[in-house]
This record gives C-alpha cells, structure tokens and sequence, in this order.
C-alpha cells in the first residue's frame, strides 16, 4: 500500500473488495497492491479462505502475486518462479509484470489449491513465528508465542512496530524485514490484516474480531472509523475497550483545540475552553503557565516603588516612567503654569547630557550687591512619589557676577504645591538686573532616600573619630 493511502479512509467497500488479497496477505506485493482496500480485503479472503490462508513458506501458496487472492500453485518447498533474493515467496514479484486483476475476485482462486490447503489442516506456527490468523467464525486466534511477541499494543508504548506501520512499510523490504516485523514477529501479510486498526492503544485482537464479526461487507462507518489510524478512530462510543476512556493524555483531536490562530494577542482563554469541551493550544498553555507564575510573584505595591527607586539611582530598568534613554531614566513631573508665566517656555535641558534643567524668572527685578531676593518662576510642580526637586546655583552666573543661592541646593518637597521660588545671594559689588524669561538656577530631580533612626547608646567606633572641622590634612 503506497503511503498516500495511510491515513485515508477506507471506501465503504474496501473490507470486502475481493481484489484486495493481495495487498493484505500477500508479502513485498503488497506494497504496490490495489489500494486502500488490499489490507481489508484480505482480512475477508483470510476468513473464507479459513484455515488455508495464512500458511507461509513450506506451505503451497494460496495467494498469487497478483494479489487478486489467487493461488499461483506453488509449492512452498521449490523456488517459487516469482521468488527474488530477498524474503517472501512473493518478494520480487512488484517487479514483474502482473496478471490482470480479477474484479471481485476472492480467496477462492484455484480449486485444486484450496482443496489442497484444506488437506493440510489449520495454520500452525512456522519457526516459531507467530502468526495470528482467522479461523472460519471470524475470531483471531493468537499463539501463546504471540502473546509473549507483544502483539498486544498495550505492551507497545509509542505505537512504533505497530502492524498497520508494518503493512505500510511493506513496499520497502528493507525496512519490512526489520524491526517491524521481525521484532514483532508479524509478517507484512498478517500486518495488512491489521492496517485498519486505529492508532495506538488498543488491543488489535478486539478490533480486528469486532471488524470480522462486523462481516465483510461491514459497516461503512466502521471501516471508514477503523481506516482512519486517528486516535479518536478507536475511542468512540462504539469501542468497548475499558482503557479507551481512561487515557487522560490522548491528545484532542486537531480541531478540538483553541489554535494560535485563534488567540487574540497574548490572552489566556482557559475560561472559553472548558465550556466549549476544547483544550487549549500549547503555545496557549505555556503562555498559561507563564502568566500565572508571573501573577504569583508580583510584588506588592510599595515594594514595586522601592524597587523602581532603587532601580532608577543604580541606572537600571524599571523606573516609574519605563523605557531608559542614553541610560538615563526620566521622571515624569506634573507642571502647571501660573499666569504671569504665560508665554515663557517651560525648563528645559540644555544639551542632552545636562542634570539640571535651567529656570527661568517670571518676572524681571534687581538683585542688590550683597542682597538677596526670592525670584519666582510661574510654575507649581506635583513631583512624583519619593522624588525632590533641587534648586542649584548655576556656576557661569556665580564666577561671573557673584550670584549664588544662600540656601543651595534648594530643596523642594514632593508634597508641596506653592510656586517654585529661587533665592539669589549677590555677592558681587553691582546690582545684578534679571529680565523675564532670565535663567536664573538649575533644577535637578533626585530620588530621596529616608531614614529611619536606631538609637543606641555607644556608636561603633571608626579611625576619625570625632576630627573633624579641618582636623584632616593641612591647618
Ligand atoms: O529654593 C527653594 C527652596 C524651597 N522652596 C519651596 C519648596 C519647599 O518644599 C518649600 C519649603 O522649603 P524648605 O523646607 O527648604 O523651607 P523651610 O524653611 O523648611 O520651610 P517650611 O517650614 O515651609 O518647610 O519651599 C522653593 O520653592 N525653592
């Protein structure tokens, strides 16, 4: 049987197809047979033909190369004239050409050999291979050598060797004579018997009596589930087998599962595939897992603000505002702007590495030499959770003119929402004059970091001591 035909569904008439022998019982022959039906169809020529089908090698051949069920008369002793190198009375006989298939044809070919296999008795085992034929009533009988070979698939984790896989390798000897059928002990002939069996778990002997007893002819529904080799083939309510319903790792069939395609984006759909009697796709699963692992190790909130405090001073990922630019991370800050800033831009960086944004006045005035004045700058700020915003001097005004802040750094509080005022210190011997829209100071955004007190009574000691005030280094 070619491999396009594996996993088709068998045609309402292929178990009774008489032109099927010999791709079921037949050996390498069958492995150009006639079709999906050759295996069935041998099943049927195996019960009529009784105890005479499943003879081998000693035996005179009851099915002809031909696979039409036909005997060719040979006996099993003398060199078959269609006999190759390889194993099988009928091993070469794909490469010669054939006798034109007989439409209808049956077990029943030559009466003289059936006849004389009828002479010869029930099959028996041939060096101790076990064979598992049909006997007239339509039941499989094993031989206690095949019940030790494992012919039961409950024996056969995997399903490899099995003999549907068997019939379908037999249009390569090479590999029907391996492990498939050797290790199993099943010849390619007996294993087109069982090519309709489903995939896997269940035992063959009760399919394949279910299939004889269902007759030849059979149900169209049987045979079609039976050639399918699906998984749900075997399990349907039909099936009998005890363990068909207690395999809780048979996987659904194709379209019984929530697919990717399916999925919108990354949603987890465990809620829609139980109602629906459906499982969900693995990708869907492991994005299960993934998503309930990452739920069960959630941070609380306040952990998560300390984590993204202590993530953002180290310059790593996870800041309160996200992604990192240049490895600095930004911190978003509410502004609103008073009306006698209306027009004045607001702070901004002066090149891309600057700490500070400069301020600017919001009104123009006069600092005296050696006075100070409270600068306002038009804007109230709403800083972000454990954040201050520090007010600094800027160094060209400082070298340059004396200016200064008397309080530097300036600290604005996280909860204060007054307008952000700038305090000057002219140092200088001149009146320094500020128009609006000046830059005045600098801001820079600081991370705070509170303490908390441990009083004790005696502090661990260290080599300074309490030098201090210039008690380091030159006087
Ligand atoms: O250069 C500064 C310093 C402070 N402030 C504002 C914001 C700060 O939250 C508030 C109080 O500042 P700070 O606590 O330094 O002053 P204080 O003397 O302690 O005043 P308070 O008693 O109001 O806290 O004044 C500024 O606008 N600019």
């Amino acid at each position: 049987m070619g491999r396009r035909g594996r996993d088709r569904p068998y045609p309402p008439g292929a178990l009774g197809g008489g032109g099927g022998g010999g791709a079921g019982l037949g050996e390498p022959a069958g492995a150009d047979g006639p079709g999906p039906g050759g295996g069935s169809g041998g099943l049927r020529a195996a019960r009529d033909a009784g105890p005479r089908a499943g003879r081998a090698g000693d035996e005179p051949c009851h099915v002809g190369p031909s696979g039409d069920g036909r005997e060719c008369g040979a006996a099993g002793g003398a060199r078959h004239p269609l006999r190759g190198a390889g194993r099988g009375a009928h091993g070469r006989a794909r490469e010669r050409p054939r006798p034109p298939v007989r439409a209808g044809g049956d077990a029943g070919g030559d009466p003289r050999a059936l006849r004389r296999g009828a002479a010869e008795g029930p099959p028996r085992p041939r060096h101790g291979r076990a064979d598992a034929g049909a006997d007239r009533s339509g039941s499989l009988h094993l031989q206690p050598q095949q019940r030790q070979a494992g012919l039961c698939h409950r024996r056969r984790p995997g399903g490899a060797g099995r003999p549907r896989d068997a019939g379908e390798r037999a249009d390569q000897p090479g590999r029907a004579s391996g492990r498939h059928l050797e290790a199993r002990r099943i010849r390619p002939r007996d294993a087109g018997r069982l090519r309709g069996r489903a995939a896997g778990r269940c035992c063959h002997l009760r399919r394949c009596r279910g299939r004889l007893a269902g007759g030849a002819g059979g149900e169209p529904e049987a045979q079609e589930g039976a050639g399918r080799g699906r998984a749900d083939a075997g399990h349907g309510p039909q099936s009998r087998h005890p363990g068909d319903h207690l395999d809780p790792y048979r996987a659904p069939e194709a379209g019984g599962r929530l697919r990717r395609g399916d999925r919108a984006g990354d949603r987890e759909r465990p809620e829609e595939a139980g109602p629906q009697g459906l499982r969900l796709d693995r990708g869907e699963r492991r994005l299960g897992r993934r998503l309930r692992r990452r739920r069960q190790h959630r941070p609380s909130g306040e952990r998560r603000r300390r984590r993204g405090l202590a993530q953002d001073a180290q310059g790593r990922s996870g800041g309160p505002t996200g992604r990192a630019r240049g490895g600095v991370f930004p911190v978003k800050v509410l502004v609103q702007r008073l009306p006698h800033a209306e027009g004045l831009p607001l702070p901004t960086y002066a090149t891309s590495g600057a700490a500070g944004m400069d301020l600017l006045a919001a009104k123009a005035m006069t600092v005296p030499a050696g006075g100070r004045a409270l600068v306002p700058t038009g804007l109230c700020i709403a800083l972000p959770e454990g954040y201050e915003m520090q007010v600094r001097p800027r160094s060209g005004l400082a070298l340059k003119h004396g200016i200064t802040l008397p309080n530097a750094p300036g600290t604005v509080d996280e909860d204060y929402r007054g307008e952000v005022g700038v305090i000057l210190l002219n140092t200088g011997s001149e009146p320094f004059e500020i128009a609006r829209g000046d830059r005045i100071a600098q801001a820079v955004f600081a991370p705070v970091t509170r303490a908390q007190w441990e009083e004790v009574v005696v502090l661990p000691e260290t080599q300074r001591g309490g030098g201090g005030f210039g008690s380091t280094g030159r006087q």
